[in-house]
């Protein structure tokens, strides 16, 4: 090929990779960057909620046209096509920090990074673009200090995951039964292979009926996952999922308002009545008002807010 095509080529990739922009539909629904920033360089400034106890939440997920979200047995499935796994990519450099539970932690040692979106011409990935900090619910330590969120940090190709838990409860002052010291000491080893490979221990109040009474679930009481965050500088997070996660996350919302915004990625699939499901045992789901819907590729993106 002719030197100057071949430059001219060249210098038409880099324009269009500093002109890369987020869809419109995220736009509408989340908002945009000040002009002067470049695009994905920053979290958005404007969707932090003025309730200064917990950040501002988008719930955020894909799932298949039977409203499943992972294939037979938790498998992983692929459901975004190729443009609205890129709004996703997008969407994580709109927020502070990206939210999963540890089943989704363990099942798909997932990266939560923003690889799928153009690089830049000039720094890294890494450099350019923001990343949002990770962000685990795990109460007993079960995410593997070899994971990718983990190993990614320590090499500097990712951004080190918070790892929200809880010390394992006691009655009284005492061990609730036969065999909760060695759970202790176990959940303790856990908590220091994990600081050991870099990731950080963030410690969340568990709430009980009575301060001598364990507490009634094992599960992080998302108000004070989401105040503890908030008072660590945590503004904006996405949240996204697994299918726990979000029942949580959408059951609490109507009484506690734990969620601003929505976006559902539809993909054209049927995954039938073995995949994994969210909705089954929601209760008590919030009014929404529905802000824009859009074709992505082959999938359909709905964006929506809660009520008050
Ligand atoms: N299609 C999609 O967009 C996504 C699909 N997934 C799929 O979801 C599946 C994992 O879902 P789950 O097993 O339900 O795990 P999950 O990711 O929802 O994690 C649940 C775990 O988080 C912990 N947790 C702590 N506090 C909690 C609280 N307040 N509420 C809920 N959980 C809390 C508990 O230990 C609980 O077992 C995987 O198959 C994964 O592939 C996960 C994320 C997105
Ligand atoms: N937007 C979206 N589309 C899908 O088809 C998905 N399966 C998911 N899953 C979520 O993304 C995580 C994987 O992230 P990385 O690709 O490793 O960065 C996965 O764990 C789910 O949280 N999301």
């Amino acid at each position: 090929m002719d030197l100057e095509v071949l430059i001219g080529e060249i210098r038409d990739t880099e324009i269009k990779v500093v002109t890369a922009e987020p869809p419109d539909f995220l736009k509408t629904v989340l908002g945009s960057l000040p002009t002067d920033v470049l695009a994905g360089t920053s979290p958005l400034p404007d969707i932090v909620p003025s309730d200064t106890t917990r950040p501002y939440i988008t719930l955020t997920f894909a799932q298949s046209l039977d409203a499943k979200i992972a294939g037979k047995g938790g498998r992983q499935l692929i459901l975004s096509g190729e443009e609205s796994m890129k709004m996703t990519h997008w969407m994580r450099t709109m927020h502070d920090g990206i939210l999963i539970g540890v089943g989704t932690a363990v099942n798909d040692n997932p990266q939560l990074n923003v690889r799928h979106l153009p690089f830049p011409n000039q720094h890294t990935h890494m450099q350019h673009y923001h990343h949002p900090r990770p962000l685990i619910l795990d109460p007993h330590l079960r995410l593997p200090p070899t994971c990718k969120l983990v190993a990614n940090a320590a090499k500097g190709a990712g951004i080190a995951p918070w790892v929200l838990t809880a010390t394992p409860p006691k009655a009284d002052g005492f061990w609730a039964s036969e065999g909760d010291e060695e759970k202790v000491r176990e959940w303790e080893a856990r908590r220091d292979a994990l600081l050991s490979a870099g990731a950080t221990i963030v410690l969340v109040e568990r709430e009980t009926l009575h301060p001598d009474l364990p507490p009634t679930s094992t599960d992080l009481p998302l108000p004070a996952v989401l105040r503890t965050l908030r008072a660590q500088g945590i503004r904006s997070i996405m949240v996204e999922g697994g299918a726990r996660v979000i029942q949580s996350f959408l059951s609490t919302a109507a009484s506690e308002r734990l969620v601003d915004t929505l976006i559902v990625t539809c993909a054209p699939v049927i995954v039938g009545g073995e995949g994994v499901g969210y909705a089954e045992r929601l209760e008590g789901v919030p009014g929404m008002r529905h802000v824009a819907t859009d074709i992505l590729g082959r999938d359909v993106v709905v964006g929506l807010k809660l009520s008050t």
